[in-house]
């Protein structure tokens, strides 16, 4: 982190300066957080930037911006969702960042109340749920809508997946249920099935999520309840907003009432009556949270009568009457003894810490991520170093850095690889285009045959804009990769050869009957003669999408071509690596990367291994003669039932016409697929000559 100034140091133009980058850092991170539940930061800095911008506030006072922090709750509502406008707002907590922050709170509510002389102010304290929070209006005992909290006024309308949470009653028990009450509480995701969850992502090949958190919110927001019904999540209900009656007087009170009534409330809530007691049930919360199979980020402290709460009252995003005391994040220190290289399967080198075994927090730790070789270097730590780690509530233990005293005589400095470790191609640095800047991250380029790009590069492989072939998807090629049936992209192709006798062994197993053996096969062999931008981006290059894929077989016309142009670029010669970047439309970056992808002697291999299974077919402009559209301008609209839509487009291309996005004057031909609207009727209206995709087909001769 950079030196910060001491606030009482800073002029008023330096605060200015710093209020206004801390509000666009704080909702850059609010959004990234709340609205797209992947923060990119870990809570306790996001922390640390809240207490900076409340701090420099406190001291200027005048310069507290409109768009201030201070003044917000969570982030405006997401598109996709219908609008809940909440009677009450929901708002978020004060916090504690320690016993004397405590100690004021309990403070300040002795002083309010001091004139009431004898009164006895008692808090509950309640375990602060890492989850995300939701409103639920209950309309005469039945449950009507839910929301989330958004922006605090306005959340989104969840309803129907609120429903799939067994813990949220359908219908309220009790005759003291209100005609109208709105509980409020968290969704959240148990470790077990946080990890369960991930496991099963793990195998099907997709992203894992980082923390129980962002997956119940991730799970919650869903546009498709079928989905938050599959991911088990849970609910504690603890606080409430529009209502017709209460059911008690203290919020102790309100909280058993919700139990009463059906919900799950959580077994640790007690009543508190001193500074000693709160700090003390923090303590005891703090124990047991490693064990508790939920996640917890500190304790909620309460004014426990609800007349109270209501003469305290509010400040802007907050109860005055209410306050979080956060848990701080976990530290410890021990020996690094190694350092590992783990290959992502994008192909990225992460270096992860191999720790002699430590408890942080309750949680045994014994590897810790250092993200990448410029962390290492910045942190300064060596094999053998006695480090400190750092557990901030759920996150990945991270390391922060050596203690220097006690580093020994033989401490190591660690030599980053730059050969993958699992295939041994060269691993490299991108430099960025922009900036001129090494990527931080190093990575493995031997994409084809890079055992941990496997999967990931064979579900490529076989993707719609790739070689797309029937009966062989994502799921099934990742499949046949965990049986041992295929290891490279080539191995597809010499399947029936090599496996055709065990495939007979699986009929009328897992729906392998002989037909659709035969058919797989069969939709295997029909695509033994790709198009060649197909073929080009089927091999995963990084930085090579359908787009550039089609502008280097366009360019080069046979595969061939084009990888000779690379390889030569690879060998230093200056005017095929020209020729590369001559290309409209291709830059520095993919250059590198082609050009790095075809230096790799095992990836050449790989090809070679492709080609003797598979044909590209070479790409040929027709010229006009031969092209009924050559030169013309044509539109796709309404959908297509026998290409995608970039593959219409890369037909027309091929065919010497130009494909344009929307109807004008210009156009020559329109191509209307069902469902075809606005675009229609403009062509009609211009007299532009339209016809359907058999049309289309009928035309080009295919
Ligand atoms: N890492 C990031 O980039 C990032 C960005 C934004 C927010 N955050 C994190 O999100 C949190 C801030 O958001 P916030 O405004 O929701 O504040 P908060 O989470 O600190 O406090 C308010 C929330 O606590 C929850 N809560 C759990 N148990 C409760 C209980 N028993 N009683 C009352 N409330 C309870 C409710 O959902 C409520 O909305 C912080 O933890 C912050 O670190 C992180
Ligand atoms: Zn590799």
């Amino acid at each position: 982190m950079t030196e910060q100034k001491q606030v009482a140091d800073l002029s008023a133009d330096e605060a200015a300066q710093e209020l206004a980058f801390l509000a666009t850092e704080i909702a850059k991170h609010d959004a990234a957080y709340h609205q797209n539940d992947a923060p990119e930061i870990a809570d306790a800095a996001y922390d640390e930037l809240r207490k900076r911008n409340e701090a420099i506030e406190a001291a200027f006072p005048d310069l507290v911006r409109d768009d201030s922090p201070t003044k917000r709750v969570g982030f405006a509502v997401a598109d996709g969702f219908k609008k809940v406008t909440h009677r009450v707002p929901m708002l978020s907590l004060g916090n504690a960042f320690s016993d004397e922050d405590l100690s004021d709170f309990v403070g300040r509510a002795q002083k309010f109340f001091a004139k009431d002389a004898g009164l006895e102010i008692a808090f509950t304290a309640e375990p602060k749920i890492d989850g995300l929070s939701a409103s639920l209006r209950y309309e005469n005992g039945i449950f009507v809508q839910g929301a989330t909290r958004g922006d605090g006024s306005e959340g989104e309308d969840i309803t129907e997946n609120l429903k799939t949470i067994k813990d949220i009653p359908q219908k309220l028990v009790g005759d003291d249920v209100p005609a109208v009450f709105e509980v409020r509480g968290e969704v959240y995701m148990s470790h077990a099935d946080f990890e369960a969850l991930n496991k099963k992502l793990e195998a099907e090949g997709k992203q894992t999520y980082v923390n129980p958190r962002n997956t119940a919110a991730g799970s919650l927001r869903q546009l498709d309840s079928n989905i938050t019904a599959s991911r088990n999540l849970k609910f504690f209900a603890y606080a409430w907003g529009d209502y017709s009656a209460l059911p008690a007087d203290t919020q102790m009170g309100v909280v058993e009432a919700f139990s009463r009534w059906g919900f799950k409330v959580n077994p640790l809530m007690r009543c508190v009556k001193s500074v000693e007691e709160m700090v003390a049930h923090h303590t005891l919360i703090g124990e047991q949270r490693a064990t508790l199979g939920y996640d917890i980020d500190g304790v909620v402290y309460k004014l426990d009568r609800l007349d109270l709460q209501a003469r305290w009252g509010f400040v802007a995003r907050a109860p005055r009457w209410a306050i979080a005391f956060k848990f701080p994040a976990e530290k410890a220190t021990t020996i690094l003894e190694d350092i590992e290289i783990q290959v992502g399967r994008t192909g990225a080198l992460t270096p992860v810490a191999k720790l002699k075994p430590v408890t942080v927090g309750g949680v045994v730790v014994s590897n810790a991520t250092l993200h990448n070789e410029d962390e290492i270097e910045r942190k300064g730590v060596m094999i053998g170093d006695t480090v400190t780690i750092q557990r901030a509530g759920d996150v990945i233990p991270q390391v922060l850095g050596p203690v220097l005293e006690k580093r020994p005589a033989d401490a190591k400095a660690f030599d980053f690889p730059t050969h993958c470790p699992i295939c041994g191609s060269p691993a490299e640095r991108e430099i960025n285009e922009k900036t001129g800047k090494l990527d931080a991250v190093r990575r493995c380029t031997g994409e084809l045959i890079c055992p941990a790009q496997a999967v990931n590069q064979l579900k490529h492989f076989v993707s719609r804009d790739a070689l797309d072939i029937d009966g062989l998807g994502a799921k099934q090629v990742a499949a046949f990769y965990e049986e041992g049936r295929i290891k490279f992209a080539a191995d597809i192709f010499t399947l029936r050869d090599r496996d055709a006798e065990s495939f007979k062994k699986l009929k009328d197993q897992e729906g392998w009957g002989a037909t659709s053996v035969r058919k797989l096969f069969d939709a295997i062999d029909a695509c033994r003669m790709p198009e060649l931008d197909k073929f080009i981006f089927a091999l995963g290059i990084r930085h090579v999408g359908s787009t550039t894929a089609a502008m280097f077989a366009k360019n080069y016309g046979t595969f061939e071509g084009f990888m000779a142009a690379c390889v030569a670029a690879g060998d230093g010669d200056a005017a095929a690596r020209e020729s590369l970047l001559s290309i409209d439309g291709i830059g520095e970056t993919v250059v590198q990367s082609v050009v790095g992808f075809f230096a790799n002697a095992q990836n050449r291999e790989a090809i070679d291994a492709l080609l003797a299974e598979v044909k590209p077919l070479e790409y040929v402009v027709a010229s006009a003669e031969e092209s009924p559209v050559a030169g013309k301008t044509v539109v796709f609209t309404g959908s297509l039932e026998h290409m995608s839509r970039s593959e219409a487009k890369a037909m027309a291309e091929r065919l010497g016409a130009k494909v344009a996005g929307s109807v004008s004057a210009k156009t020559d031909l329109l191509v209307a697929g069902p469902g075809a609207g606005s675009k229609l009727k403009k062509a009609q209206d211009l007299g532009v000559e339209t016809t359907d995709e058999q049309g289309w087909f009928d035309l080009v001769g295919r």
